[in-house]
C-alpha cells in the first residue's frame, strides 16, 4: 500500500530491515505534534475480557465505559435510572452513554441478533466492525477475493497495527487493560524503538474541539529531532527489561529489535535493571553532561560517543516517576520557536516543569489546548 505524506512534517519512507517508517522531512521540535490521527476502525476489547473475567466474576459483563465512544461512564452512574445511561435492549450487555450513542452503534457495528450464545456474542462483536468496515469499502463477496484466508490475513494485520485505547490510569493497578482497539491509518506507520523520539497521547475522556472525536490521537515529538531521523514510539512502556521487550516484539510484531538500547542491554545481566543504571549514570552525570547529551542528539550519530548515555538520560528526563504508571513524558508544544518546559505524561497525564517539581499535583486529567 502507497501512502501519501500524512503531513508537511513527516513523510513515509522505506526503512532498512523494518518495512516502511516515518521519517521527519524537516527538524521537529520538542513537544511538536506531529501528526493528529483519527480510527478507520474502532472495536470494543470487551468480549476478550469478559471471557477471561467470566469464570471469576458474575460482574464481568458489565462495561464501565460507553459501548460506542469508549469513554469511561462513572460508577455511580451505570444502572442508575436518573442518568441518561442506556443498556441495549437487544444483548443486555453493552451500555451507552445516552439514547444517541445507543442508536449511532445499532447503526454500525452494534446491530441488533437473535438470541445467541455467550461465546457466540463475543464472536459476532469481534468480528462484526471488521466485517462492517470491508462492507462499506464494498469489498465483500468472493468476485472481490473475499475469502476465509483474506479475513485471516485482515486479522494478523490487525493484530500488528492496533492502538489499545485504555482504561484511565489508576495509582493502585498495575495492569491498565484495554477499552477498545483502533487501527489508525498513519499512526499504523510508526516503527518501534525502545528508546523512542515521540509518544502518542489521547484524550477519550475529554471533550473534543468540534472537528476532531474523542477517539482521535495525537503524536508529540519528546525530543528535538534533525531533518532525516526516523521517527518511532515505544509500542509498550519504556520500563519493562530486554527480555520482556524482546518476547513481546517477536510474539506479538514479529521482529527482533536492534535499537541501541537493546545493543547496549543484550550485555547486562538478568538482574540489571533501567532504573539501577540510571541511578548509577545520575551520579555520575552533572547538569552540563545533560544539556550536552541532549544536543548531541539532534547530530546526524547521536549516540557514537557513549553507548551507555541514552538510557540514563532517557529515564531521568522522560519517565514519569509515579507509582504504576511508566507512561512517557513529552513537552507541551511550544509557542512559535519558544520550547516549553512543561511535560506530560502520556499515561496518568501528570505535568511537571522541566526541572522536576510537580505543578498539579493530585490532577489527573489535563486538557490539552494547542
Ligand atoms: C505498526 S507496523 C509499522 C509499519 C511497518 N514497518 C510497515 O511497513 O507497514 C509494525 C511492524 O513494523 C515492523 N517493525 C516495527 N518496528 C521495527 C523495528 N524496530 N525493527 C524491525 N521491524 C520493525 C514489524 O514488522 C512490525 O510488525
Amino acid at each position: 500500500m502507497s501512502m501519501a505524506a500524512p503531513s508537511s512534517l513527516l513523510k513515509v519512507e522505506e526503512i532498512q530491515g523494518r518495512g516502511r517508517g516515518m521519517v521527519a522531512s524537516q527538524p521537529l521540535k520538542a513537544g511538536q505534534i506531529v501528526l493528529r490521527d483519527s480510527p478507520i476502525l474502532l472495536y470494543s476489547a470487551l468480549p476478550l475480557v469478559r471471557q477471561s473475567l467470566s469464570s471469576s466474576s458474575s460482574s464481568a459483563s458489565t462495561s464501565c465505559f460507553c459501548d460506542h465512544c469508549f469513554r469511561i461512564l462513572s460508577p455511580s452512574l451505570q444502572g442508575d435510572s436518573s442518568s441518561s445511561t442506556v443498556l441495549c435492549p437487544n444483548c443486555r450487555h453493552h451500555c451507552f452513554c445516552n439514547s444517541n450513542c445507543l442508536s449511532n452503534a445499532l447503526n454500525s457495528s452494534h446491530s441488533s441478533w437473535g438470541s445467541p450464545d455467550d461465546s457466540t456474542i463475543a464472536a459476532a462483536q469481534f468480528l462484526h466492525p471488521l466485517i462492517s468496515s470491508l462492507c462499506s469499502l464494498a469489498l465483500i463477496g468472493p468476485q472481490n477475493g473475499f475469502s476465509l484466508e483474506l479475513t485471516s490475513a485482515i486479522l494478523a494485520k490487525d493484530k500488528l497495527n492496533a492502538f489499545g485505547i485504555m482504561q484511565p490510569f489508576s495509582e493502585h493497578d498495575d495492569q491498565r487493560s484495554v477499552r477498545a482497539y483502533g487501527i489508525y491509518p498513519y499512526a499504523s506507520f510508526f516503527n518501534h524503538d525502545c528508546l523512542p523520539n515521540a509518544c502518542r497521547f489521547d484524550y477519550v475522556d475529554a471533550n473534543p474541539s468540534d472537528d476532531s472525536h474523542n477517539t482521535d490521537f495525537i503524536i508529540r515529538m519528546i525530543h528535538d529531532v534533525p531533518q532525516g531521523r526516523e521517527i518511532c514510539l515505544s509500542y509498550f512502556p519504556v520500563n519493562e527489561k530486554y527480555s520482556s521487550r524482546q518476547k513481546r516484539l517477536i510474539e506479538d510484531y514479529g521482529f527482533t529489535c536492534n535499537c541501541d538500547r537493546c545493543n547496549v542491554e543484550s550485555n547486562w545481566s538478568d538482574n540489571d535493571s533501567v532504573e539501577d543504571n540510571a541511578e548509577e549514570e545520575e551520579e555520575v552525570m552533572d547538569e552540563d553532561q545533560c544539556e550536552t547529551m541532549a544536543a548531541s542528539d539532534t547530530d546526524d550519530h547521536p549516540h557514537e560517543d557513549n553507548n551507555d548515555f541514552p538510557h540514563a538520560y532517557f529515564f531521568l528526563k522522560y519517565m514519569c516517576d509515579r507509582t504504576n504508571c511508566w507512561g512517557t513524558l513529552a513537552p507541551l508544544p511550544p509557542q512559535g520557536d519558544t520550547p516549553c518546559n512543561v511535560m506530560e505524561c502520556n499515561v496518568c497525564g501528570k505535568l511537571k516543569s522541566d526541572n522536576t517539581f510537580d505543578i498539579d499535583e493530585g490532577q489527573d486529567e489535563v486538557s490539552m489546548e494547542d
